[in-house]
């Protein structure tokens, strides 16, 4: 069994992009999303992810944008993955994802009355919409569209789906070995667990993150 992939989202500055890598992140998060306390531009982008490890990836997250403006995000900054984390549906992400050529997940936002079927149903009509379709990011629905702190109950989650996952959503380097534990995902998800203030990340935190995750891992030595 591999270990669980970490991805540290909603970074503002090169200290807490340095901070994830050296800690041993396997995805950065960015968020374009002008809305969010942790917006980055494009260009803001381009330098945060400049001189990243080659095993490193960079996840840019939308929330309803348009091709046009993942397009202009795409010209300077060079991530590796998409994540949509709107109301987009799977036909537009797809789109979107063809025209600038890279990989996408799809977020679903976990209701109480969500059920596992259901997760398992999208995530089956994803693989069939795309090839470019990568996996499911499962987060929290609250008003706000994410970044939000809350967790749903992870009981919800297939056993069969679990490894493809990326789980999300109110974790914190309290509770992640636990969720780890219990989900067993491909991925965990985090941003404000690892803050010290909106958009502002915390060394001390991230590195307390990644150690407890590995700390879960069904490859870690009792
Ligand atoms: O981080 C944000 O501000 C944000 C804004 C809009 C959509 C998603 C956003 N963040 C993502 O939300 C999940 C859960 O975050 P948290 O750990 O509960 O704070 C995660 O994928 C963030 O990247």
């Amino acid at each position: 069994m591999q270990r669980t992939r970490i991805k540290i989202c909603g970074l503002t500055r090169p200290e807490d992009v340095q901070s994830a890598v050296a800690a041993g992140a396997d995805a950065l998060g960015f968020v374009f999303y002008p809305a969010s306390p942790r917006y980055v531009s494009a260009a803001q982008a381009g330098a945060l992810m400049s001189g990243m490890p080659p095993f490193v990836s960079t996840v840019a997250l939308f929330v309803n944008a348009s091709v046009e403006e993942v397009r202009a995000v795409a010209a300077v900054a060079p991530f590796s993955q998409l994540q949509f984390h709107g109301d987009e549906t799977v036909e537009q992400c797809a789109a979107i994802a063809a025209a600038v050529g890279r990989p996408f997940m799809r977020v679903l936002r976990v209701r109480p009355e969500t059920a596992g079927a259901d997760l398992l149903a999208e995530e089956a009509r994803c693989r069939a919409a795309s090839p470019l379709f990568s996996g499911l990011l499962l987060d929290t629905f609250v008003d706000a569209y994410g970044g939000a702190g809350k967790v749903f109950d992870w009981a919800v989650i297939p056993a069969e789906l679990a490894p493809r996952v990326v789980l999300s959503g109110g974790l914190t380097v309290d509770t992640v070995a636990g969720a780890v534990r219990q989900v067993r995902p491909y991925a965990v998800d985090i941003s404000s667990g690892v803050e010290q203030a909106k958009g502002v990340k915390d060394a001390a935190k991230i590195d307390a993150f990644v150690a407890a995750v590995r700390s879960a891992d069904p490859t870690a030595r009792a």
